[in-house]
């Protein structure tokens, strides 16, 4: 029974309508224009749903933990009284930033919104819930939020020390940022230049 949810579960992503209201709500372009994992994958977003109650001890979380090298983790839980600073992170949390490393993290509880910026500069919403465990490349501009129902708990993952700084945007000449371009975005254009000849 603990396990029933495996693999089961996709995860849902879509293009925001850019209305500037409530940002916990989930901004569907009208109709919705939903986006696909490879779509995700094509700017370096990876995605696994696993078993959030037996983490500890699943063998697909640990062989994703030891081929990618998570040697770190610590546990966020967005609320008042858990994270310190609440209002004041959950505001830096949405301002559109890079990091240096992958932003990791795997729900054990609840929900929320990773938005990432497309090859063409639009946002894409990513909803995770329990279970959900996302990988955002190093140099991607991203934000998160919590989504209405407001709860999100989440294992943090990463290589080594961790290092949370937020750099925000504008990061165009940002080494990272650069390295980030010319993987995953100018090899899109390089493609459709090949084609279209
Ligand atoms: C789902 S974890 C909360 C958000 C966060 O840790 C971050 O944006 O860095
Ligand atoms: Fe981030």
């Amino acid at each position: 029974m603990a396990s029933s949810n495996k693999g089961e579960a996709t995860i849902q992503a879509w293009y925001m309508n850019e209305t500037d209201e409530d940002q916990r709500l989930p901004h569907h372009c009208d109709p919705p224009e939903y986006v696909s994992l490879d779509k995700l994958a094509e700017l370096g977003v990876l995605y696994w749903h696993l078993d959030a109650d037996n983490y500890e001890t699943d063998e697909e979380f640990n062989k994703i933990r030891e081929s990618r090298g998570y040697t770190y983790s610590d546990l966020i839980t967005c609320c008042p009284d858990k994270l310190p600073n609440y209002e004041c992170k959950l505001k830096s949390f949405y301002e559109e930033h890079i990091h240096t490393d992958e932003e990791i993290r795997f729900l054990l509880e609840g929900s929320g919104y990773f938005d990432v910026r497309d090859n063409n500069d639009r946002w894409i919403r990513i909803w995770v819930k329990k279970g959900d465990m996302i990988v955002l490349p190093a140099g991607i501009y991203h934000r998160f939020t919590m989504d209405s129902d407001n709860h999100t708990k989440a294992l943090r993952l990463f290589v080594g020390e961790p290092v949370w700084t937020p750099y925000n945007r504008p990061q165009d000449d940002h080494p990272i940022r650069k390295q980030y371009v010319e993987a995953f975005i100018e090899k899109d254009q390089g493609s459709h230049a090949v084609e279209a000849h």
